[in-house]
């Protein structure tokens, strides 16, 4: 009826004419996006899963009335806390002794020398410097190693809480 308009009317060309719509019409009738949801509406089952509003950050669930819950997304932005200077140092070790697979590792504090290692040593200018300690010329006073020459590293105690 005169609802319905259309071009083709004035350029005088063939329009087939069903439902009082034009085939032109009747198409973009079904591109409509209104039109679609208005059908497919009766489906139930059509609808976003909780993990879609979760993991998406533009839409935001309906729960949540529109705001962005903030808890979450710092959740999964940081999900482990960095490690201290410590902590690395006992997960190296840890790796570097083939441990860490039973889980609760202990760090093996029995290697090296005591304090009085400058009873041992004469300990020269530094060499180097290492994440851990620092690394000096040293050379045995006595014992089997007497006039031999070494590198020794010195690691603070406090590398080690
Ligand atoms: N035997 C050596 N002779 C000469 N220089 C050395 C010797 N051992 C270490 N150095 C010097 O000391 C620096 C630091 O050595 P270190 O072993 O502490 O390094 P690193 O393993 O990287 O340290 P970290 O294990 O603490 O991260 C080296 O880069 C090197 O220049």
């Amino acid at each position: 009826m005169g609802a319905c308009s259309s071009k083709h009317e004035d350029t005088h060309l063939p329009v087939i004419k069903r439902n009082n719509c034009t085939d032109m019409e009747q198409s973009t009738k079904k591109n409509d996006p209104n039109v679609a949801r208005k059908r497919w509406s009766f489906l139930a089952l059509y609808t976003r899963g909780p993990a879609y509003y979760f993991f998406s950050r533009k839409s935001s669930s309906p729960a949540t009335n529109g705001k962005t819950n903030p808890t979450v997304r710092r959740f999964f932005r940081r999900a482990f806390q960095p490690l201290t200077r410590a902590q690395h140092m006992k997960a190296v070790l840890a790796r570097r002794h083939g441990e860490g697979k039973e889980g609760n590792v202990r760090l093996n504090k029995s290697f090296g020398f005591s304090k009085h290692i400058r009873h041992k040593c004469e300990i020269g200018e530094e060499v180097g410097k290492g994440h851990f300690g620092h690394t000096h010329r040293a050379k045995f006073k006595k014992g089997e190693h007497k006039g031999q020459q070494v590198a020794v590293k010195i690691i603070p105690k406090s590398k080690f809480s």
